[in-house]
């Protein structure tokens, strides 16, 4: 089941059970005086508001930056330092850089131990020795004074040690010398036989022993404790208010004080009157919480130690505190990186030599670990995890106040989550009647924990509106029940008991005229009822509890699938926000791609007409190398052709090859123009690839142009041969001249003297002809120019 139905239920049944209709025949076991009853009416918690002096150090480093303003003895100012994020905040428009806070006393830096114990917890431990339980808490940041307020210095007691004295100055001659009556479970007392008693007395000594051994280290050396309470003492002494109705009590009753001392490290709880395990590796055992028939939680297995003084006691504290988890770190050399309570029980008992006993009441003083933030201490592995404990167990308290304070609103009750966090388990039944809780808020002044101080003030200003009612005691509270060496109830009445004894506590309720043994009856009537009423009570309870499991049940499963749903959608939602998303990113992509494509071509783009005005260029110039091919070909006899046709060939070759090139890049840039915008980026390339064609393109046609002015070249020299041609028909006609010929036209002639002159030179002048054309065949061309 869970936790929060727990204590729901607990809530519950405790509210049902103590209807004081319910209650019309309730027999009082405890003293109904004056200052018990005063405070059981329904009152604020008390919080009490403690703030420590600067050090020197801190006065050094300019803590001092008067954030802590204290107004009247109840209301304290908070003024944000300029580094402080609360001042940042404020800054920025978030919240305020002043914060008024009422407690129920303010107490300032110069308030000796003394006065703060007198104006907090000296009521309250008045009760507590009246039958009331107690708690007292101290809350506040690391470094602000708590451990000093609780247990104080060897010179200046806390207010822990001022109680104890209170007590013993109380119980001082009428303390019960045995140790066979001790605590059990929550609120019973056990029943010791010789063996056991003997254990107790030993295990006490050897306790006392070892400190006695450490006596000199000790921190408050029982002797000036001594000196220091004896004013406190006589005080206590002299205060007949107080005591008066105390002292009234006479010597009826007799007390018997136990202390025990643990600590919540880590959400483990340990004994801290357990030998500290002396090898390394040995772990300490930790003790669980139970629940006992009330459901009230108690520690289990927990070391109580019988005490007959504030010496004795402050030597269990002291063998305690060497075993008490301190760790270092950067904001307190001494740091308690745990929360302890030492708590005292007093069993209040009838003056006989084998008592009855009458009530059992408890007072917790409990000095929490410093609430400070994980990052301001810089904390890591070990003391990381520490201030994860501790921040989680300080806030579940949080939450504990702040639902008691909802629950004040009948219309806005929820559960309360005590059971989330070992300490509020604990804590819990003093709020919920069973006892009274006290907070004590310690802060300093400095401006470098303003923020942590600030959160701490806030949290006691919840603390403050919570309503505290005691309960007024009933059936679950009819004395505490004596159980044997087998843990079973001891259920005979003692017949030792004296009736006026068992019913002096009663006298309103009950028929003072019944003769004894029908008052016997009476009570063997009441105990049966209460016997069967508890059992009504449990089955019930069990049937609350089973109810309650099964509602929650039910809510958790429909909270699972409600949760499961939504994950689905949220899922699903951000599934498609993120498909949505990349789609998006995919197109962004692709536009600036093309859009960096186009920007390219744009840059290299050639238009298609100039193109083809070179093409045809080139084709101008290749018809025209053919021509002049054409017009080599007449020289075609000479090296010089020869070797001039071969460069034409190759260079033909070439520009076929290029011509091929050209077309077939022709076809890529109809292929590219035909290719839509996913291929721009090909387009491109081939783009780049056209010009650098397009450059070799060039260089070739600059060529063919030399080649072009080679052409020219060589028709010149054509026509110089054609003048040579000239002048040797020339000679020709004049050898004509000599011997005359038909005349015919000048196209014949040249003719026949290129057909005929050789047969007839062969025959008139053959050796002069032959020199003549031997000459020119063997004048090379190139060689003329
Ligand atoms: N009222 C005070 N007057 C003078 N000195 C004080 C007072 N309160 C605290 N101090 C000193 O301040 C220092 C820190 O106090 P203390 O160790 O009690 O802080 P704490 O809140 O218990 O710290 P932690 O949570 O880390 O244990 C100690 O040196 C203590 O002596």
């Amino acid at each position: 089941m869970n936790n929060r139905d727990d204590s729901a239920v607990y809530s519950a049944e405790l509210s049902s059970v103590l209807d004081p209709s319910t209650c019309s025949t309730i027999i009082e076991t405890l003293d109904s005086d004056s200052v018990l009853l005063k405070d059981q009416g329904p009152h604020p918690m008390k919080v009490y508001l403690r703030v420590r002096p600067f050090s020197k150090a801190e006065l050094t480093s300019n803590e001092s930056q008067d954030c802590v303003i204290i107004e009247n003895a109840e209301v304290v100012s908070l003024r944000a330092p300029k580094d402080s994020s609360t001042m940042k905040n404020s800054e920025r428009g978030i919240g305020h850089s002043v914060h008024k806070f009422t407690f129920t006393r303010v107490f300032g830096p110069d308030t000796t131990q003394a006065e703060f114990f007198e104006g907090t917890v000296e009521d309250l431990i008045h009760s507590f020795a009246n039958g009331q339980n107690g708690l007292v808490f101290t809350y506040g940041v690391t470094n602000a004074g708590k451990t000093f307020t609780v247990q104080g210095t060897p010179k200046d007691g806390g207010i822990l040690p001022r109680s104890l004295d209170v007590i013993f100055g109380y119980i001082k001659g009428r303390q019960y010398p045995k140790l066979n009556l001790k605590p059990h479970l929550s609120s019973d007392v056990m029943k010791l036989d010789a063996t056991q008693v003997k254990l107790e007395e030993s295990m006490k000594a050897s306790l006392l022993c070892s400190i006695k051994e450490d006596g000199m280290k000790s921190t408050l050396s029982s002797s000036s404790l001594k000196q220091l309470l004896s004013t406190s003492c006589e005080s206590i002494s002299m205060d007949g208010s107080v005591y008066g109705s105390l002292s009234n009590d006479g010597n009826s009753f007799q007390f018997s004080a136990w202390v025990a001392f643990f600590e919540i490290y880590n959400e483990y709880i340990y004994d801290l009157l357990d030998q500290f395990p002396s090898l390394k590796n040995q772990k300490r055992p930790n003790l669980k919480i139970s629940d006992d028939q009330t459901g009230v939680s108690y520690v289990k297995d927990l070391k109580w130690i019988n005490i007959t003084s504030t010496e004795e006691a402050c030597k269990i504290l002291q063998f305690g505190n060497k075993n008490r988890s301190l760790a270092s770190t950067r904001m307190n050399q001494q740091s308690s990186r745990s929360h302890s309570i030492f708590t005292i029980r007093l069993l209040k008992l009838s003056a006989d030599n084998d008592p009855r006993v009458l009530a059992v009441s408890e007072m917790s003083l409990c000095d929490l670990a410093g609430s400070e933030r994980c990052n301001k201490t810089q904390t890591a592995g070990d003391r990381l995890k520490e201030a994860a404990n501790i921040n989680n167990s300080l806030l579940i308290l949080g939450k504990c106040i702040a639902a008691l304070k909802q629950n004040q609103n009948p219309k806005k009750t929820s559960c309360i989550p005590f059971r989330e966090s070992k300490l509020t388990r604990l804590f819990q039944p003093f709020f919920c009647g069973k006892g009274k809780a006290c907070m004590i808020v310690n802060i300093n002044q400095c401006a470098s924990t303003y923020d942590e101080t600030l959160h701490v003030m806030k949290f006691s200003a919840v603390a403050k509106q919570v309503i505290q009612s005691i309960q007024p005691r009933n059936f679950e509270f009819l004395g505490p029940r004596i159980v044997g060496k087998d843990g079973k109830v001891i259920t005979e009445i003692d017949p030792n008991i004296s009736v006026e004894e068992l019913l002096s506590e009663d006298e309103d309720e009950l028929d003072i005229t019944m003769n004894p043994e029908d008052l016997i009856k009476k009570i063997e009537e009441l105990r049966e009822k209460l016997i069967s009423e508890r059992q009504s009570k449990l089955v019930l309870e069990l049937h609350i509890r089973k109810e309650m499991g099964e509602a929650m049940y039910q809510q958790m499963v429909d909270l699972d699938e409600t949760w499961s749903k939504r994950f689905e959608d949220l899922k699903e939602t951000h599934e498609e926000q993120l498909e949505s998303r990349l789609e998006m990113y995919k197109k962004a992509i692709k536009n600036h791609a093309h859009h960096q494509a186009m920007e390219e071509l744009e840059e290299n783009y050639v238009p298609m007409e100039e193109f083809q005005a070179e093409q045809e260029k080139v084709e101008e110039k290749e018809n025209r190398i053919q021509e002049l091919e054409i017009a080599l070909g007449l020289r075609k006899n000479t090296d010089e052709e020869e070797a001039n046709q071969g460069a034409v060939e190759a260079l033909t070759q070439r520009c076929q090859e290029k011509e091929r090139v050209i077309s077939t890049l022709k076809a890529q840039i109809h292929d590219l123009k035909n290719e839509n915008a996913l291929t721009v980026m090909k387009m491109n390339e081939e783009n780049q690839l056209l010009k650098q064609h397009l450059k070799v393109k060039e260089q070739e046609v600059r060529g063919l142009q030399s080649l072009a002015e080679r052409a020219i070249q060589l028709e010149a020299s054509v026509s110089e041969l054609q003048v040579q041609l000239d002048e040797s028909r020339k000679n020709l006609s004049s050898v004509e001249i000599c011997e005359p010929k038909p005349k015919k036209g000048l196209f014949s002639n040249i003719r026949n003297t290129m057909a005929g002159t050789p047969k007839k030179l062969a025959s008139k002048s053959q050796g002069k002809s032959e020199e003549v054309s031997g000459t020119s065949r063997k004048r090379p061309l190139l060689s003329r120019k």
